[in-house]
């Protein structure tokens, strides 16, 4: 099988209600499908980016001058093959999302011709699991993060992401507290701090996040990127475990983060590490250093999000996943790919990714 061509066009979902972190307000997810054909008419294979620029500098336009100025003459022509996964790391850097959905559809490709869904076709060392989402509440008064908190574990939701860092440390506080005191006490609260605070403020926090007992999980990146070191010292000061995310997009992000001591959990999303074939490498990483990771997305759709559902599925030290960005979507418009029963996550039937491409790929030729 080669490649003969790659298409993509810009798609734009509305959510149900405002995406609010401390970072950015999200109202409508903007999407690029991107679609790699081959020589076989009826297989092509699908993928996603997201324009996430505040956190990966990602941005629409970007994305698609990656996909014409790189992807495509490095790709059309080629021979479909695992060497290609390499080729697209290796021959920019950065790009991360551009990447991750170039790498999604040559994942969706090369199980389809195995004829296997990709999480077979990966077998990475997988563990048995059933993986459930958690939910993120936004960024609100406390009395709607209440309102919205008891909705979706109403809905079947056992563990809420509640989202800090905009306010003072007494405001985020006291939202947790009416939020533990409203909800059953088996619902798992954790926290998204979105790298809100400078190293004094971190520490402030999480001093105060101890002491507060309000039975936290955890608590995701306090601190800016490129504190790694502050990370491994806050990781090893407090009790609250930390989660590192948009401290880690590589490998060497990986390495470093073990070297300094941020090892208590991680966070992997496609749309950092520029796909799967970079998410499996971070992976060992962590399964060398015994670090568990929870699998992320940005705002993203069915698409990218099926695609780490399968990742998570073979990857052994993915014990948790935050999927519910397509969840937020007024009305879904991708049929097959990740099933949604409550919190419940698993695959559709079919393979490669086993989304119904043809419902998607028709919006190129029209
Ligand atoms: C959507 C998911 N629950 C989430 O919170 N993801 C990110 C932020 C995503 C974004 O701003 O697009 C996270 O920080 O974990
Ligand atoms: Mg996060």
């Amino acid at each position: 099988m080669f490649i003969t061509d790659i298409k993509y066009y810009r798609y734009g979902t509305s959510l149900k209600k405002p995406f609010k972190t401390a970072l950015r307000t999200v109202e409508v997810i903007e999407s690029i499908y991107v679609f790699i054909e081959t020589n076989y008419e009826d297989i092509v294979g699908v993928g996603e980016a997201v324009p996430t620029y505040v956190i990966t500098g990602d941005t629409k336009g970007g994305i698609e001058a990656a996909i014409e100025e790189v992807f495509k003459p490095l790709l059309i022509n080629r021979q479909l093959t695992k060497d290609l996964l390499d080729e697209i790391q290796q021959i920019i850097v950065g790009n991360t999302s551009a990447k991750a959905a170039i790498d999604i559809a040559l994942y969706d490709l090369l199980a389809q011709e195995a004829e296997l869904p990709l999480y077979k076709y990966l077998d990475h060392n997988p563990g048995n699991k059933d993986l459930e989402t958690c939910y993120t509440v936004s960024l609100n008064e406390a009395n709607e993060m209440v309102e919205d908190g008891l909705r979706y574990v109403e809905e079947g939701f056992n563990h809420l992401k509640i989202k800090v860092g905009k306010d003072n440390v007494e405001t985020d506080l006291n939202r947790l507290k009416a939020l533990r005191n409203s909800l059953p006490n088996n619902v798992i609260l954790s926290a998204d701090a979105n790298q809100a605070w400078d190293e004094q403020g971190a520490r402030y926090a999480l001093k105060h996040f101890d002491e507060a007992d309000l039975e936290i999980e955890s608590i995701e990146q306090p601190v800016g990127r490129y504190e790694y070191e502050l990370l491994g010292e806050l990781t090893q000061s407090f009790n609250i475990p930390l989660m590192v995310d948009e401290s880690l997009f590589s490998t060497y992000d990986a390495r470093r983060l073990v070297e300094v001591g941020a090892n208590n959990l991680w966070n992997i999303k496609l749309m950092k590490t520029g796909g799967i074939h970079e998410a499996l490498k971070i992976h060992d990483i962590a399964q060398s250093a015994d670090i568990h990771c929870m699998v992320g997305c940005m705002m993203e759709t069915h698409v990218s999000v099926t695609a780490a559902l399968h990742f998570s599925l073979a990857a052994k030290q993915v014990n948790r996943v935050d999927f519910d960005a397509p969840l937020m979507v007024v009305e879904r418009e991708i049929e097959g790919g990740i099933v949604y029963e409550g919190a419940k996550v698993s695959p559709s039937e079919g393979f490669g990714l086993g989304i119904d491409r043809k419902s998607l790929y028709k919006k190129v030729s029209s």
